[in-house]
């Protein structure tokens, strides 16, 4: 997979050079490229913003520089690049008035050869922009929570290690995102349970010992039991989902 990232704090990403995401652009599973956006800015102060038409407080996007960097960064992929020959990319919009990001997007966008990310600042980006980019490839914009940051960076790094994660290769045991919570199938709509490792008793505190059992079937039920209990406790709501979904992720233990 590729994925463009455009912003006007590239530094903002150094932490996709670390662990798993690190080890993966290292291993040739991921390709990320991060864009400067004043680099398609032509005044002597790199302007990439202005007052709003209509008036309000902050500052908007301009959007020129936009404009010129989506043609630049997302016009034809070079040949024999990750995205392959005629590719055309998926535009990524954090911004607070998205549709919700959920685990069954990451998924859905994790199966996408190309992406790029648009990070806004001040009060958003031009709305032009993805209207006009709207017309050369597909756009979505996604919010990762009912709350506001300073700008789409820390979204976009929440975003592409979801994603990321999800790409053949990058975990290594690819079957701790099937366990995930919300995992598609026996997790969908379920939050995870609690997890322990060694010792078997620590400051007096024993793991259940079903988990010291070896009984994997009595393993798999106590797991789900404590993924209900814990969804009904802090996220009622799923509950109620997987109901309407018939009862289906009760009696799968797959
Ligand atoms: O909360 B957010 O996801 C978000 C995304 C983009 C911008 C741009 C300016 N503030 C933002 C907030």
């Amino acid at each position: 997979m590729r994925i463009d990232i455009i912003t006007i704090f590239p530094d903002y990403f150094a932490p996709l050079e670390l662990s798993l995401i690190g080890k993966a652009r290292a291993a040739g599973i991921l390709d990320i490229r991060l864009h400067d956006l004043r680099s398609w800015t032509h005044d002597r102060h790199n302007t990439v913003d202005d007052t709003p038409y209509g008036g309000g407080p902050g500052m908007v996007m301009k959007p020129e520089p936009w404009g010129e960097a989506l043609d630049a960064v997302a016009g034809a992929p070079e040949p024999g690049g990750a995205a392959g020959p005629g590719a055309v990319p998926r535009l990524v919009v954090p911004t607070p008035s998205g549709t919700p990001f959920t685990q069954e997007r990451a998924k859905r966008l994790s199966e996408e050869p190309w992406l790029v990310f648009a990070c806004g600042r001040y009060e958003g980006i031009d709305s032009r922009v993805a209207a006009d980019a709207a017309r050369r490839m597909p756009v979505e914009e996604v919010s990762i929570g009912d709350y506001v940051l300073a700008g789409g960076e820390s979204a976009t790094l929440v975003i592409v290690e979801t994603v990321s994660r999800l790409l053949p290769g990058v975990l290594g045991n690819a079957e701790s995102a099937v366990q995930d919570s919300f995992a598609a199938g026996a997790m969908e709509n379920l939050l995870e349970g609690p997890v322990f490792t060694k010792p078997a008793r620590w400051r007096d505190l024993e793991v259940p010992p079903v988990l010291l059992s070896g009984d994997h079937g009595a393993v798999d039920r106590w797991r789900r039991h404590e993924a209900l209990r814990k969804t009904a406790r802090n996220r009622p709501e799923l509950l109620r989902a997987l109901a309407e979904g018939g009862m289906a992720g009760l009696d799968r233990t797959d």
